[in-house]
């Protein structure tokens, strides 16, 4: 059964106030994003029923907590899988063990059968009869997670689960985390500073700004809002979703179709007909308005102008481009913008320069 999340939540610190009002998807990754102290965390932490504050969180037509109604289920009554920064693990249990502990709360029989899909998921099973300590900090991630889904829960909750891993860690980590992203049926509720993590794992995009809801929704509608690209400055760029065309062995490209357009990345080892999402940063993306000639930019689109806002630099734009049913975000100097007459439906030709893949 799909389980919408919908939360209604006022709760008052001192100089801080958190005031929510959202519905969210019944699967696929939400991610709260935002500075520091707006209030993602305790978001999470109200869902999961650690914190008290007045109005509704309803999953599905379950409600965990209905302050008109009186109604609150405390934690431990809420079907939930919450994993924080570090994953907190019984030192003195192997990996299986661990596991094992999580599946003590389910009630139901198949509780085996989602502790196998958990391990097989995140990739552990090798590690089972290991000692956390003698485990990675990505790989005590993953039995975390593991750990977290194989109470079967109607939700899980993620707290920045990359943030105390190194580089290389979180470069591991995150393949295994678009993988179980693809595979799960329930809704993620993620926190994350990272952009990097958001263009690869969010279907659902919640910019929390003072305790408050700035932008939301679908991912390529968030990114490509130039409100949210002033708002996240040097990173800001967008999603589109492509289909692997073909491979070029010689020059050891691969070909990603857009809407009968053709961008053209680093070799990937995907099949034809993989979806795929394709991250492009405002910075790499240039405007002409005439056909480029003799370019050393390989991708270039042909797309109409939608809107342009304001940078949070007065000396830069940010255009927005439409190109079929999809939008992207270039950063240009408002001298270009002057001087190219752009503006909303222009027919420009966008140039590319670099595009990172991953799969959808
Ligand atoms: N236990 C607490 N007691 C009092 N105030 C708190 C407590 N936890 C958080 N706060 C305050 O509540 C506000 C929201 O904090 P929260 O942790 O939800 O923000 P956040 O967006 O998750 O931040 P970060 O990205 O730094 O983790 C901040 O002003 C913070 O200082």
């Amino acid at each position: 059964m799909k389980q919408n999340l919908a939360l209604k939540l006022q709760l008052d610190r001192k100089d801080f106030r958190l005031q929510v009002d959202l519905s969210l998807p019944a699967t696929g990754v939400t991610v709260l994003f935002g500075p520091s102290g707006s209030g993602k965390t305790t978001v999470l932490r109200c869902v999961a029923g650690l914190e008290r504050g007045r109005g509704r969180v309803l999953i599905g037509d379950e409600a965990w907590q209905d302050s008109d109604r009186g109604a609150w289920l405390p934690t431990w009554a809420r079907d939930l899988g919450y994993v924080f920064q570090e994953a907190s693990l019984f030192e003195h249990m192997d990996v299986q063990a661990n596991l094992r502990f999580g599946l003590q709360r389910t009630k139901t029989a198949s509780g085996q059968q989602a502790l196998d899909a958990a391990v097989e998921m995140l990739g552990i099973g090798h590690l089972l009869k290991r000692k956390p300590q003698s485990l990675s900090g990505g790989e005590r991630q993953r039995v975390a997670i593991a750990r977290a889904l194989a109470t079967q829960p109607r939700i899980l909750l993620l707290d920045e689960p990359l943030a105390s891993l190194d580089v290389v860690r979180r470069q591991e980590l995150l393949p295994w985390l678009e993988r179980m992203h693809l595979a799960l049926q329930i809704p993620v509720l993620y926190v994350t500073h990272s952009m990097e993590e958001l263009t690869r794992l969010a279907d659902h995009v919640v910019l929390m700004e003072g305790g408050q809801v700035r932008i939301e929704g679908p991912v390529s509608q968030v990114l490509s809002d130039p409100q949210f690209a002033a708002a996240v400055g040097g990173e800001a760029g967008t999603v589109l979703t492509g289909i692997i065309k073909s491979h070029d062995d010689a020059f050891h490209l691969t070909c990603v179709d857009l809407h009968g357009s053709e961008i053209w990345v680093r070799k990937r080892d995907a099949r034809i007909g993989t979806v795929v999402r394709l991250h492009i940063h405002a910075n790499d993306v240039s405007l002409a308005t005439s056909e480029p000639r003799d370019t050393s930019i390989q991708n270039i689109l042909r797309g109409v102008v939608d809107v342009i806002d304001d940078d949070s630099h007065p000396a830069s734009c940010l255009v927005r481009i439409r190109h079929a049913d999809q939008c992207l975000i270039a950063r240009v100097t408002r001298k270009a913008v002057a001087s190219l007459k752009l503006e909303a439906q222009v027919s420009v030709w966008v140039q590319i320069k670099s595009v990172a893949l991953s799969e959808r």
